[in-house]
């Protein structure tokens, strides 16, 4: 048996001698796997390979027709079902994310692919690249979340906004903003179309996020007017589908954790407060179409299917065959107290509506939800008061 030279921790080399050297198996063995562990990580971090893990087909488009895709808050919700629409036809797409609420396991199906980049960004800050659009989605969204720490929320909304707006006047491409239903505030007007300027509290616990949103649109508009810069403007209405944060904390996930376990289902205030709700894969092909056609005003996305929250509770409670109670807890500050989404303008102008029923998108949103429920034993819902969202990538 031989003498093996090996490496201390403190780079000292070091000779063992035939009694403590490990024999020829033990070193093979160590080898190999170096061998191994060095080859992972070359896949993980290089273009495909035939060792790569998984690589998924997606169409190949020609030169002409490939955009490279900028999606900003592209491993949240939204943002990764719209990336998988976008890489499936074919695009070059650069998710840049800071990890706040969005998850890496929600694109990591991705990560192998050569269309595919995902940069830790957070977009407060200007990054360069070369893109042909932009979907800026980047930012928190669920309530709890968004008013975990306000001024970070509207430093995302108005510099983020600021640096994307630059970055699509420097390199000429097309930036679609998702805005959202609460810019209309608690609306005086119902259903809410683009013409209604909304309701806001200015200094209430929402304000961080509605305001935020209102004065992004605004810089949309200031550059298109100053700068010719290409914009698009989508009002996102209530969304729900698989990928939710399941500590979100919004009343879709919620109510399916909670029923889900039996627990009890949680209603703030008297649960006469309405909302209508759209199915992720209908708001995607909203903000695509919106993004590739000519109109460039606000358009509400977002599914007309209204419901007290009374009665989605019964709803998601029947659907899952649960036998959670449902329970009463003090109303919200600031919560809408109605909200619809009128869509005459997407008909109109971008030829769209939603086509998932509201029961086919919870179908399968629960069945997304079991699988999290049983991987993580138990999920303890957030609730109504600001938190930082849980782990989890
Ligand atoms: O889901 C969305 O798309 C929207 O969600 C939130 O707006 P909000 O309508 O307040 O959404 P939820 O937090 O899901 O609340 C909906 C209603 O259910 C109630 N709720 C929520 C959670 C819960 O456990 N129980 C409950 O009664 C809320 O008080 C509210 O009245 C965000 O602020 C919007 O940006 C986003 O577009």
């Amino acid at each position: 048996m031989s003498d093996l030279d090996g490496q201390s921790s403190n780079g000292h080399k070091q000779r063992w001698n035939s009694a403590s050297a490990p024999d020829d198996h033990e070193a093979k063995r160590i080898r190999l796997e170096r061998f191994v562990a060095d080859q992972q990580l070359l896949a993980s971090q290089s273009i495909p390979t035939p060792h790569t893990p998984h690589v998924i087909n997606t169409v190949r488009l020609p030169d002409a027709s490939r955009k490279k895709i900028l999606v900003t808050g592209g491993a949240g919700f939204v943002g990764s079902h719209l990336v998988d629409r976008l890489m499936a036809d074919g695009h070059e797409v650069v998710v840049l994310d800071n990890f706040f609420t969005g998850r890496k396991a929600n694109v990591e199906h991705w990560l192998h692919h050569p269309n595919f980049s995902l940069v830790r960004h957070d977009v407060t800050l200007p990054i360069l690249l070369e893109v042909d659009q932009i979907y800026h989605l980047a930012c928190p969204a669920s309530p709890p979340h968004y008013q975990y720490n306000p001024v970070k929320t509207i430093k995302t909304s108005t510099m983020g906004t600021i640096n994307m707006l630059g970055l699509a006047k420097r390199v000429k491409a097309r930036i679609l903003l998702a805005s959202t239903s609460e810019i209309y505030g608690d609306p005086t007007v119902h259903p809410q179309p683009e013409s209604y300027w909304g309701n806001v509290n200015t200094i209430g616990v929402r304000a961080c996020y509605d305001e935020g949103k209102r004065v992004a649109e605004t810089m949309m508009y200031a550059y298109k007017s100053q700068n010719n810069v290409e914009i698009r403007v989508a009002r996102i209405f209530n969304t729900f589908g698989p990928r939710m944060h399941p500590n979100d904390g919004r009343v879709v996930s919620n109510f399916i954790i909670q029923s889900l376990q039996n627990k009890d289902i949680t209603i703030y205030g008297d649960g006469t407060y309405t909302r209508s709700f759209q199915y992720v894969d209908d708001l995607v092909n909203g903000l695509i179409k919106l993004m590739n056609g000519n109109y460039d005003m606000p358009v509400n996305i977002g599914n007309p299917d209204e419901y007290t929250i009374n009665d989605f509770a019964t709803k998601i409670r029947d659907m899952c065959g649960s036998k959670s109670e449902i329970v009463y807890l003090p109303k919200v500050a600031d919560d809408p107290t109605q909200r619809k989404a009128d869509i005459t303008t997407a008909k109109r102008e971008i030829d769209w509506e939603p086509t998932v029923t509201v029961d086919e998108g919870l179908k399968k949103t629960i069945e997304y939800f079991k699988g999290e429920v049983e991987a993580a034993g138990e999920i303890i819902p957030t609730g109504p008061d600001a938190v930082k969202p849980k782990g989890g990538k």
